[in-house]
């Protein structure tokens, strides 16, 4: 009974002992905060640590007791697990904990998800064609689906000289590609490091190589476990959930890749390795500044329709949030207590998106008198198009025009080796679980259960795909008034 535990959940919150009650808490379903209330707890917090992985992906540990601030923050975190039951995944097995013992008669893959980017400029209407065909960005109702293909292909056409302006201004194409090798090995190496060999594959969901080419490698090469990592910290349906429905569906189509051992690491925004790193480079990138404690700390991460927190129950809003306040409590732990505030980037069409908006936030800081300002991405860990042209040329422009004299830009992890060894973490703690994927079909909980809203949806999605599709007029107001 000396480890003593405060639990704080948005249901619950209790003191426990340290195993009979962790166990509880765990099976109560509800737990996403651990508070380690005793400095000695070493093996108490080991196993916390091993746990909060794989039980829930939201959940973090940490030492000393909250104050009232980190407690309301805290209670706000949502619980992640049924988020992500509702788009379909299977998540960790609930009875693996502790080491994995047969290492060395496996022959282990790492599976990267990443977004991919177009390599040049010929490939930008394609590839936002992929991207607009995805259902899990355009969200279109069931019996309307039919429109997805004909709308990505208009949308992709209209959007194209846009996004075209946007990558020739950083090379004439997306980096994504090389950076996300270049973690691939990174992390291979660091596995070794920790004696584990393993095959990393990278799948990107709307450009090469696609997710199929890495599964078709998968086999080829025989593997017998797989760990299935995103390379977006925090989960968003439009990002991970897309990646992994795709997954889903090619697993439960093959024999082989159905009956292999696979482990999701659903979001990975609250390790401490990748905390500490982010800390790292912001706390580098203040030092670059004459009078370092004035500077504004501005995360900016990529934004989602309002939608998907709202009728969804996309978590990424309330990950997001959790992250950027995990981020700002390890900075405080090393002294550094600048100001502040998360907002929302690169927002497309016409639909209400996370706010406060970026581009708008800037220009308020401007005229409050802020002088000083460090960008920090935090949806992303490669540098891309959005860090590269929209933050780094787009919104420092504005910012400068705003009244903001001095400007930083964190960069982005890409291969920080502190963060791609927390990453080798992560997949050897994610090892012992794997499980052969669930067939079950998905049972999205989404707006498209509520008949009103189904119905509103399918009226409008009805007028405007058809408008659209058969007055080209409509097509250049579309175009200019509705910002695609
Ligand atoms: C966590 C990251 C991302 C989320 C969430 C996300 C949602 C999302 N994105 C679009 C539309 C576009 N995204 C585009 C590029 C792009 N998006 C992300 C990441 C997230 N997207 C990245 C890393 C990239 C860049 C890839 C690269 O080439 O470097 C684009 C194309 C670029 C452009 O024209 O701006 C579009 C379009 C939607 C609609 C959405 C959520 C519904
Ligand atoms: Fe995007």
């Amino acid at each position: 009974m000396s480890d003593r535990l405060l639990l704080c959940s948005n249901r619950l919150k209790l003191f426990a002992d340290a195993t009979v009650g962790m166990d509880a808490a765990v099976k109560s379903g509800f737990i996403s905060k651990v508070w380690i209330d005793d400095a000695n707890t070493r093996s108490a917090s080991r196993r916390l640590s091993v746990f909060s992985s794989q039980k829930s992906s939201c959940m973090s540990v940490s030492f000393g007791r909250p104050h009232v601030d980190q407690q309301s923050q805290e209670m706000k975190v949502s619980y992640i697990k049924s988020a992500a039951h509702s788009v379909g995944m299977s998540t960790y097995a609930e009875t693996a904990i502790g080491s994995y013992p047969h290492a060395a008669d496996e022959k282990i893959g790492v599976l990267l998800l990443n977004l991919g980017g177009p390599e040049s400029l010929v490939d930008v209407q394609p590839f936002l064609f992929n991207l607009f065909a995805d259902p899990d960005i355009i969200r279109l109702p069931r019996l309307f689906q039919f429109l997805q293909k004909p709308l990505a292909q208009l949308i992709s056409v209209l959007r194209a000289a846009k996004s075209r302006e946007g990558y020739a201004a950083i090379g004439g194409g997306s980096p994504l590609r090389r950076i996300t090798y270049e973690q691939a090995h990174a992390l291979k190496c660091a596995l070794e490091a920790k004696e584990i060999s393993a095959i990393v594959y990278v799948a990107m969901r709307y450009w090469y190589p696609f997710t199929d080419e890495a599964l078709q490698q998968i086999k080829r090469d025989k593997i017998t476990r797989l760990v299935v990592l995103p390379l977006y910290p925090q989960f968003s349906i439009s990002t991970t959930g897309s990646s992994v429905r795709v997954l889903q569906n090619a697993f439960r189509e093959d024999a082989y890749l159905s009956q292999l051992p696979v482990s999701i690491i659903q979001s990975w925004y609250w390790r401490p390795g990748y905390i500490k790193s982010m800390a790292d480079l912001i706390q580098k990138e203040l030092e670059s500044f004459s009078k370092p404690e004035e500077a504004i700390i501005f995360f900016s991460a990529h934004g989602v329709p309002v939608s998907y927190v709202e009728e969804a129950g996309d978590p990424y809003k309330d990950q997001m949030e959790d992250c950027i306040a995990l981020i700002m409590l390890e900075l405080k732990s090393r002294g550094v207590f600048n100001d502040h505030i998360l907002a929302y980037q690169s927002r497309v069409g016409p639909v209400q998106w996370l706010k406060p908006y970026t581009d708008e936030a800037l220009v308020e800081l401007g005229q409050k008198g802020v002088k000083s300002l460090v960008a920090v991405p935090v949806s992303f860990v490669s540098e891309h198009i959005e860090t590269l042209e929209e933050i780094d040329m787009e919104y420092r422009e504005l910012a400068i025009e705003s009244g903001i004299e001095n400007w930083a830009r964190a960069p982005t992890l890409n291969c920080t080796s502190s963060f791609i060894i927390d990453l080798a973490d992560a997949v050897v703690e994610a090892l012992p679980s794997a499980t052969a994927m669930s067939t079950a079909s998905s049972k999205s909980k989404d707006a498209d259960q509520d008949p009103i809203n189904y119905f509103i949806k399918m009226l409008f999605g009805s007028i405007l795909a058809f408008a659209l599709l058969f007055f080209p007029k409509l097509i250049t107001a579309f175009k200019n008034r509705l910002l695609i």
